[in-house]
């Protein structure tokens, strides 16, 4: 009798769930949902970096994805073993000291504050620079030192710093503030006692500078540097964590009868969703999983042995079992990908929409939504048409900022070359090969810092809908590109962490053998293109030195 799991991935925009064989990875089924409330805009200002999304969004789409991936698959319910969830991140949410989130309650329904802080708001850079600074300067431990060195404002401690100073009520009524993924995971298992509660590894590793060589969070006195607040915080977190092949519990009955499925079935220790990706993906040893959606998480497995103790400089950490359990997982990124590519589409989108809307309002719906689905299709096509040669506008990526190498929010994009004959598509070219050459930089600092990388695997929405931008990062990286086969891998990554939970495969690397779906596609780098990519490249290098130059720190 076969037995099935499900991996549940919650991105920027939706969250999709997938129904899989635990023991040849077949995907059953899936079930995608957008959040009504993000979509709407409510709670967020892009002016100001703020983007909060309501628990309310994951909730509902939690039940209704999975409810009817489970009820439209023929699957019965006692065959359905185990659910683990990965989430973006470092996405964390204040909650009471039940658990329960503040954003739940009349008093904090409706305030930003209160709700989950996404990983790209950026309204804590000023904290992030403080706690790099005392990181260097207080004469104990460096604690950003397993993190690349640099803390960055999309990470817990300063997303928790600015929202405390800022919103005293809500400091106050906050008991305890949960990443994404463990907040997702307790309620699945319908656990009261946070004391108890497994946090993930994997979130507690990469962004809230826990280590075990220093007994877990950041000593106490450096927090009180930060804040006293923070100290009587860091009582009420956590001390162990755990990797994804550990169960967190079992599934509650009331979650059971949300989601049709049988209760006490094995719930996960929770992930982020590059990691889980990186698994779907088939990571070994030398593989560089890139998981291409509005963002880019590159990530690596690497050995104790061939880490021989260092750390690398200007990355999101390296973090034991991140990824693998016991392995070191290391993790960089571009903290715009395609929402680079978005925001461009936005622009030009934006403004004729509003004048059709003045002068033309009716078919207004229809045009709209020809626009969201063909437009990107449309400018991909006339910029796929462009030879690189002919193209002399370069663009900066950095237009939410640098993640890395070397995190830095304060950074903006940037766009020089611009002449009379410059299109849409020229400008579409050029913010392609800009994500491009942001990618080719992380590559290299890993190089530098003797992480080889010996193949490159993308997986997520770009990889899988772009040949534009697939073909363009073979030739500027002049690597070929392994496409995973998988439409939605972090939700199989996800799916693979349940069944080792479950107990069906030993560890997650069999699971992964057993699983994994492969690949369907491979971008090989064009020579002719390779070397105008490499010119190319150098005055994106260039360009960037100047603007880095002319902006002032993040450190
Ligand atoms: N044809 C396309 N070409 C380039 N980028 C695309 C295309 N279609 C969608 N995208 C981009 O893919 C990103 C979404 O990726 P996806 O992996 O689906 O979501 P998420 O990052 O939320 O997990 C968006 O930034 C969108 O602009
Ligand atoms: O930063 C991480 C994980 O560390 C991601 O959650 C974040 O980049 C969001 O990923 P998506 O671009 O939504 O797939």
């Amino acid at each position: 009798m076969h037995t099935y799991v499900l991996g549940v991935d919650f991105g920027t925009d939706s969250v999709r769930a997938l129904l899989v064989n635990a023991h040849n990875g077949e995907t059953i089924g899936s079930e995608v949902f957008s959040y009504p409330i993000w979509k709407s805009g409510k709670y967020c200002d892009a002016a100001k970096n703020q983007f909060r999304q309501h628990p309310v969004d994951h909730l509902q789409g939690l039940s209704s994805t999975v409810r009817s991936v489970v009820d439209n698959s023929g699957v019965p319910k006692a065959q359905i073993k185990g659910i683990c969830v990965d989430t973006t991140g470092s996405s964390p949410l204040p909650v009471d000291a039940s658990g329960r989130p503040l954003a739940f309650s009349d008093k904090f329904a409706d305030n930003p504050n209160a709700q989950m802080i996404l990983w790209k708001d950026h309204t804590a850079v000023a904290e992030a620079d403080e706690i790099n600074h005392l990181a260097r300067t207080w004469g104990g431990i460096d604690f950003t030192k397993f993190e690349g060195g640099i803390y960055s404002s999309e990470w817990f401690w300063a997303k928790i710093l600015h929202t405390i100073r800022k919103d005293p009520e809500v400091a106050e009524a906050a008991f305890s503030w949960m990443e994404h993924c463990d907040y997702i995971t307790f309620e699945l298992t319908g656990s009261q006692d946070l004391s108890v509660f497994k946090r993930s590894r994997c979130a507690a590793g990469h962004k809230a500078l826990w280590h075990e060589s220093w007994g877990g969070l950041p000593d106490t006195a450096f927090l009180e540097k930060l804040d006293p607040r923070l100290v009587a915080l860091k009582d009420r977190l956590y001390t162990d964590t755990f990797t994804s092949d550990t169960p967190a519990g079992t599934l509650s009955p009331e979650w059971a009868e949300k989601l049709g499925l049988e209760p006490g079935i094995t719930v996960a220790v929770g992930t982020f969703d590059a990691h889980a990706g990186a698994v779907g993906g088939e990571v070994s040893d030398g593989t560089l999983v890139k998981v291409m959606g509005t963002s880019t998480c590159d990530i690596m497995v690497s050995s104790y042995a061939s880490l021989e103790n260092k750390t690398v400089k200007g990355i999101c950490g390296q973090v034991d079992g991140s990824v693998l359990p016991g392995q070191i997982g290391l993790e960089a990124g571009q903290s715009g990908f395609g929402d680079v590519l978005a925001w461009f589409i936005q622009l030009i989108q934006k403004p004729v929409l509003e004048t059709l809307s003045e002068h033309h309002p009716e078919g207004l719906a229809e045009i709209r939504k020809i626009l969201e689905e063909e437009l990107i299709l449309t400018l991909s096509r006339s910029a796929e048409r462009i030879p690189p040669e002919d193209s002399r506008v370069i663009a900066i990526d950095w237009i939410n900022g640098r993640r890395t190498p070397d995190a830095n929010q304060n950074l903006k994009g940037a766009l020089a070359g611009l002449d009379m004959g410059t299109d849409a598509a020229k400008i579409y070219k050029a913010l392609v090969a800009s994500i491009c050459y942001g990618s080719r930089r992380i590559i290299e600092r890993f190089r530098e810092e003797g992480v080889p990388i010996t193949q490159v695997i993308g997986l997520g929405g770009v990889a899988k809908k772009s040949t534009l931008v697939m073909q363009t990062m073979a030739d500027v990286l002049n690597m070929p590109i392994k496409v995973a086969r998988s439409e939605q891998a972090p939700a199989l990554g996800a799916a693979i962490y349940a069944a080792t939970a479950a107990g069906i495969h030993g560890s997650v690397a069999d699971a992964i053998q057993k699983m994994g779906n492969g690949f369907d596609r491979v971008y090989h780098p064009i020579p002719e293109n390779v070397k105008i990519y490499e010119q190319k490249y150098q005055e994106y290098l260039l360009l960037g030195q100047f603007i880095e130059s002319n902006t002032s720190s993040s450190l």
